[in-house]
């Protein structure tokens, strides 16, 4: 323990000083240094150590740290927390910003603090070391297996069936978990209606209703000003990229198709953005650093729509770099006119290396939707496209909302 506050005292005269200007009251060591103890077995004089505005706890060979005002915040007692609704009950506007606990302790396998006031706050060390940053930030949101055409078709994946998917929890995890792992998932002997795919849909989550309508049911008629609504093929892309957030998930039926081609073409966009990471950290990093406009402007006699959606090509959250949305969609992107020019060539260089990556013919799955077989597919991760195609073709489907599915999956244990 000697040694414990040697650190702390020499780490901590610069911030005392910091610490009385803050608060008139602090003015002496003792008065604000607080007390330390340690009871139950698992405890040593190694377990934590006392800083400025934090506590360092070791904990399984790492270091977390945790911040005084934080832990006040994330205080689980009843008065500060309903564990009923998982709510918090504390007024975090109303914490000290400069609290610091009067003793510490750690006991059994929890540490204890008992704040100025007489509060007490008690953790486990599990718990901590589960919501620490320094955990946080070396662990996935969402675990996902990355592939190519090779690797999804070796992987050998089960299609859910109709009957046991619309009445098996156990078969709806399943497909959840595939879902979740590959981005895309299929159920099969599904009547070809758009009753039964609206039911499928369901299963699932709740529906995202469009502009497009909530189950969209549509041929190469043109109703639409949209080449979707035609038989053009179509190169792969994400749907909905002018939204500010576009759609989680995307469901295609074929209905009928008398004709040929119109085959269905899936990308893993993370495989192929993985690749340019890997080969190519700087660009991978401006396409997920540089904003860009598409738009979606529809001038019909029925039909008046201008959405636009800003927002980089590749989404990363900041605390782990996890690639978590992209958005590809060159039809749909509008003009460029949020790049210095300083920056558009090397913008245009890493979005060609992108494309390359998107266009290996070994990253492309290649189906043929016929009635009965459902496919659902993570439009935040997986691009799609179609062959062109003759005679007389009918998809329906619709978008889920993104929330609803990752809930789904939540309640069913699936980490997402
Ligand atoms: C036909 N369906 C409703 C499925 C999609 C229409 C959206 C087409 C648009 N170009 C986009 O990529 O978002
Ligand atoms: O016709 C198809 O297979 C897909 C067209 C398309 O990209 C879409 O509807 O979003
Ligand atoms: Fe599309």
């Amino acid at each position: 323990m000697p040694g414990m506050f040697g650190a702390f005292n020499r780490s901590l005269q610069p911030a005392l000083k910091r610490a009385r200007l803050l608060s008139g009251l602090r003015k002496t060591q003792t008065s604000w240094g607080h007390n330390v103890q340690f009871r139950g077995c698992s405890a040593t004089s190694d377990t934590f150590h006392s800083h400025e505005d934090s506590l360092v706890i070791h904990y399984g060979g790492t270091q977390l740290h945790f911040n005084y005002v934080w832990l006040r915040d994330h205080c689980r007692s009843a008065s500060s927390y309903n564990s009923d609704t998982n709510q918090r009950n504390l007024d975090t506007g109303s914490i000290d910003l400069t609290i610091r606990p009067e003793h510490t302790a750690v006991e059994d396998g929890h540490l204890v603090l008992t704040w100025p006031g007489g509060h007490v706050s008690t953790y486990s060390l599990s718990w901590l070391a589960e919501n620490s940053y320094e955990r946080k930030k070396h662990s996935v949101l969402q675990p996902r297996i990355l592939w190519n055409s090779d690797i999804y078709k070796n992987a050998n994946i089960p299609s859910a069936r109709w009957d046991t998917f619309m009445s098996c929890d156990d078969e709806l995890k399943k497909f959840l978990q595939n879902y979740l792992l590959y981005g895309i998932a299929f159920v099969e002997d599904v009547p070809a209606t758009v009753e039964a795919t609206e039911a499928v849909a369901q299963r699932v989550s709740l529906i995202r209703e469009t502009t497009y309508g909530r189950m969209w049911c549509f041929t190469s008629d043109f109703s639409r000003g949209d080449s979707a609504y035609s038989q053009l093929a179509l190169d792969r892309h994400t749907d909905t990229s002018y939204f500010q957030e576009p759609c989680g998930i995307q469901v295609f039926h074929c209905l009928k198709h008398d004709g040929t081609g119109g085959k269905t073409l899936l990308v893993d966009g993370f495989y192929a953005a993985e690749k340019l990471r890997q080969k190519s950290p700087e660009n991978f990093e401006l396409l997920s650093r540089v904003p860009i406009r598409h738009d979606y402007i529809e001038n019909t006699d029925k039909h008046q729509n201008h959405m636009t959606g800003i927002s980089p090509v590749l989404n990363v959250y900041p605390w782990n770099n996890e690639l978590y949305q992209i958005r590809y969609n060159n039809y749909d992107r509008s003009v460029i006119n949020t790049i210095p020019h300083g920056t558009v060539q090397r913008w245009y260089v890493a979005h060609r290396e992108l494309t390359k990556e998107l266009r290996r013919p070994e990253n492309e799955l290649w189906v043929k939707l016929s009635p009965g077989k459902v496919v659902f597919l993570d439009n935040w991760r997986i691009m799609h496209g179609r062959e062109s195609f003759t005679g007389s073709r009918q998809l329906c489907g619709c978008y889920l909302t993104r929330d609803d599915v990752l809930s789904t999956a939540r309640c069913f244990g699936l980490q997402a």
